[in-house]
């Protein structure tokens, strides 16, 4: 099996300034739609370097073999814990986009990461600052509204349902309506068809849209007696990601332990 080594960063391994050194970056999943947009961002900040670039297939190795110091991973939530393991055990910060985590796998990788006192991981259901904004403001919202529902929509090609985002997303709002102390959304519905209210996530109805023609889009609704508030963001290209996820990628180093989303990185 083989890793594709990089190209070279365009400015050579060291700052072009003469200041510190570049950081070297493999990126996990490389040939896959974020992978790939990763790749470009990497290879276009003029701090970083990228050393690795490692899809289904390719040897993983090759990311520590390269000197990789930070792995980006965008890959399948089937397959991204092996990778975590394989980073922390070899000393290489993790910057992780791939969805799927519960509160077991959570568990599980701070406890991989305890005898690591060095090595940090993040683990971000999305790098968008403006989905990370919307998360914070339904947060902040959600007390105000006896009721509140989340759409969210994506491409169709989309491994996972509900978006790793929305359920982060109803957690929050769960979270911010249980310290409230307010009771179950009111909802006086028996479904005729299983499915039709949507997911339920901590009490909050979680409703995954497939279209193609979208990227990806998240709706929080809220409602009170004679008024609704509709928080929305759209990422209509993966590049709303990048910002957040080179931010993270400079930041891991400072932040030994598990990280979960960017928020802290933003200032938040
Ligand atoms: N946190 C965020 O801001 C975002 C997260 N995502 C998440 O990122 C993940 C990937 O999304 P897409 O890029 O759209 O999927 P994709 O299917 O286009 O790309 C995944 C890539 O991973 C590769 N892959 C599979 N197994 C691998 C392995 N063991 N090692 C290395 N590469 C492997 C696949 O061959 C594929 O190229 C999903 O979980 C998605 O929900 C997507 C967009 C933004
Ligand atoms: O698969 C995607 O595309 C996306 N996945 C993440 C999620 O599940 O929340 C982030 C964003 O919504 C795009």
């Amino acid at each position: 099996m083989t890793t594709s080594s990089a190209a070279p960063d365009q400015h050579g391994s060291t700052a072009p300034t003469g200041g510190a050194p570049l950081i070297p970056v493999g990126v996990l999943g490389a040939r896959g739609r974020m992978g790939t947009e990763v790749v470009k961002a990497v290879h276009a900040a003029e701090d970083l370097e990228l050393v690795a670039m490692v899809d289904a297939g390719d040897w993983l190795f090759d990311v520590a073999n390269a000197g990789a110091q930070v792995v980006v991973d965008f890959t399948r939530p089937d397959v991204v814990m092996d990778n975590i393991r394989f980073c922390i055990d070899n000393n290489i910060h993790c910057v992780v986009g791939t969805t799927g985590f519960d509160d077991e796998k959570l568990a599980t990788v701070a406890a991989w990461l305890e005898p690591k006192p060095d090595v940090g991981v993040v683990i971000a259901p999305n790098f968008g600052i403006g989905a990370v904004l919307l998360m914070r403001f339904a947060q902040e919202a959600a007390r105000f509204f006896p009721s509140t529902e989340i759409v969210e929509l994506h491409h169709p090609n989309k491994v996972d349902a509900p978006s790793g985002t929305a359920v982060r997303t109803a957690r929050l709002v769960a979270a911010a309506r249980r310290a409230a102390g307010l009771p179950a959304s009111p909802d006086a519905t028996t479904d005729s068809l299983p499915g039709a209210r949507g997911a339920d996530v901590e009490g909050v109805a979680v409703h995954a849209v497939r279209l193609t023609g979208l990227v990806a889009h998240q709706e929080v609704l809220m409602g009170a007696a004679g008024e609704t508030l509709t928080l929305r963001h759209d990422s209509y290209d993966r590049a709303s990601f990048m910002p957040g996820v080179l931010l993270a990628v400079r930041e891991i180093g400072r932040h030994p332990g598990l990280t979960v989303g960017i928020e802290g990185f933003l200032g938040l």
